[in-house]
């Protein structure tokens, strides 16, 4: 008996001694490879360069730390790799774990668009509290079969269905605004745009994602679980950014605060999560969508429907694996959307040129519609080409996602010169990316033009499109583009056929609070009507498909 336990003593001992080696081997084969990447020195190996991130994260409040952690980066790669000659910056966070930060377009397109770099980066494990294994955070093999399922569902063609509930809403802010301007104390002053903005968005998000109305712009408040998403992934970001010092150097009383308040929230996302499944539930019941027009269904439904009529019901996606994609559009599309709502503004608020070209486009093309006696349709705002440059030119200024991450699967080889390491995480940094004039000419100016004057792939002097990723590229670029495109269209054209706006604060006093994902402008506004015989008659949102529209 003990001659055999000693044998299987010594073959764990043997196998754990080969993993070692075996694990040893990595490491210096994955050391010498990062070796020719250039990067912050080292001066104590067990720290790698997390001392850069501690010492100017510490004293920032939670908020800013992720706006200095952006700062941060931007830095190192101007410092270690100037003019992005190589496009490539390394970063060790402690002795074994490497990170690679992209800043060269051509790269990033071929990370993004590569098989081997479809799994999310590690740390993206922090938004499952929130949002489970959804489309946003599961690992290739899952993904690609909930990516086929969803996809349709999304995609411009299916969009038309949601036109009726934006317009409802839309209407809604209008009143919002309109008691804001007759107000004499407010004189059309609001200190704050975000929170008008963000409750709009989720009155939408809401009812063409899962039937529900939160009626967030009647009572004036987001509901609690969207607060508590955001706060939470605050907290979870504070370790990511200070792993060591945030606790060793803070009180145990901070940190038990913080854990308190983080299971706070985490009962508030449970709560939130229990309400999608039972909504879920009772629509699949009660198969209330057989009687509806398919053109009114929300995403739910037509997901629910799918299942339903489908003649494989285990290919399509089970009911917990559809609340779980609800809860990702949720948290995906609406800080994402209400960012880039407010940045528009922001920036038109602060530009009456461009504001005014855009007022004369969209006034234009009412006239067009009324001469004819259409609609609006998804596919004539396409004709709005000042408008679309208008949305994608604040976007790339301040892109709702600043940097995203991809873990490799196996090494990668760029070109005959460099290989790139497997089994690491890559940080593509869009927003370094967006500023950098190599590929958009002047880029911190506020200047939508230059997306018309580049207009194909192949004409860069002010727009280069392989660095212009907001909705990330590749296989795994944002789904909801089109959605948050039409979103985006639709309140522009409904703000500026009716308003002009003026932003009150100084231009760059506002600063995006990013973390991770999220970041959104929070800034005081002026709203004025415009003389009622300089806006045109307005046709209305076509939501329903006619003979104008070719869908
Ligand atoms: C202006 C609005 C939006 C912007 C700028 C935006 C941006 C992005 C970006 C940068 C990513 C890539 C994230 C990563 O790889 O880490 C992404 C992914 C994603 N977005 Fe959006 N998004 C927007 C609106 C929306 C909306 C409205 C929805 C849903 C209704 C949505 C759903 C998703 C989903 C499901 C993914 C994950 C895709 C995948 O991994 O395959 N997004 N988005």
């Amino acid at each position: 008996m003990i001659l055999i336990v000693i044998f299987f003593l010594l073959v764990f001992i043997i196998h754990s001694f080969i993993q070692i080696i075996q694990w040893l081997i990595n490491q210096h084969r994955l050391y010498l490879i990062i070796k020719t990447i250039p990067g912050p020195k080292i001066n104590f190996p067990l720290w790698g360069n997390i001392n850069l991130l501690t010492g100017i994260l510490r004293n920032q409040p939670i908020g800013l730390q992720s706006k200095a952690f952006i700062n941060l980066m931007n830095d190192i790669c101007e410092q270690y790799d100037p003019n992005n000659r190589i496009g490539l910056i390394r970063l060790w966070f402690g002795p074994f774990v490497p990170i690679i930060i992209i800043t060269n377009a051509n790269i990033a397109q071929k990370i993004l668009n590569s098989k081997d770099h479809l799994d999310k980066a590690t740390f993206y494990s922090l938004f499952r509290y929130a949002i489970k294994d959804g489309v946003f955070t599961s690992k290739t093999e899952k993904w690609l079969h909930q990516k086929r399922e969803i996809q349709n569902h999304l995609k411009f063609k299916a969009l038309q269905r949601y036109i009726a509930n934006t317009e409802r809403h839309l209407a809604t802010l209008n009143e919002r605004i309109d008691a804001v301007i007759d107000d004499m104390n407010k004189n059309g002053q609001i200190d704050d745009i975000k929170p008008i903005l963000s409750t709009f968005v989720l009155d939408v998000l809401g009812e063409n994602l899962f039937s529900t109305k939160f009626h967030s712009q009647s009572t004036g408040v987001e509901p609690k679980f969207v607060r508590s998403v955001n706060r939470m992934l605050e907290l979870s970001y504070i370790p990511f950014l200070q792993p060591w010092s945030y606790y060793f150097n803070k009180s145990i009383l901070v940190y038990l605060c913080n854990l308190a308040i983080f299971l706070k929230t985490m009962n508030y996302v449970n709560n939130f999560q229990y309400s999608v499944r039972k909504i879920i539930l009772d629509r699949f019941k009660m198969k209330k969508f057989e009687q509806k027009s398919r053109k009114q269904l929300s995403l739910l439904d037509s997901m629910i429907e799918s299942r339903i009529s489908s003649m494989n019901p285990d290919r399509i996606l089970k009911l917990n694996q559809i609340e779980t994609q609800i809860n990702t559009f949720v948290v995906a599309g609406h800080d994402t959307t209400t960012s880039a709502l407010s940045w528009a503004l922001y920036l038109l608020g602060h530009h009456p040129e461009q504001q005014q070209r855009l007022i004369k486009e969209i006034d234009d093309f009412l006239a067009d519609l009324n001469l004819n006696g259409e609609s609006i349709t998804l596919l004539s705002m396409r004709q709005l080409k000042y408008l679309e440059s208008v949305i994608l030119e604040s976007l790339r200024l301040y892109p709702s996602g600043p940097f995203i991450a991809r873990r490799s699967r196996s090494e990668f080889k760029l070109n005959e010169q460099t290989t790139l390491p497997g089994n690491i995480n890559y940080i593509i940094f869009i927003q370094h990316m967006h500023m950098n004039p190599e590929y958009f000419r002047e880029p911190k100016k506020f200047y939508p033009e230059r997306f018309l004057r580049c207009r194909k792939e192949t004409e860069f002097e002010w727009v280069n499109h392989q660095a212009y990723l907001p909705f990330s590229g590749g296989h795994r670029m944002c789904l909801g583009r089109e959605y948050g495109l039409m979103q985006q269209r639709m309140f522009l054209i409904n703000i500026f056929r009716r308003y002009r706006v003026k932003s009150l604060d100084r231009f760059g006093d506002c600063q995006p609070r990013f973390n991770f994902l999220l970041s959104s402008a929070h800034f005081p506004i002026r709203f004025e009507r415009r003389q009622p015989q300089s806006t045109p008659a307005t046709p209305s949102f076509m939501t329903t498909v006619s003979r104008h529209s070719f869908l």
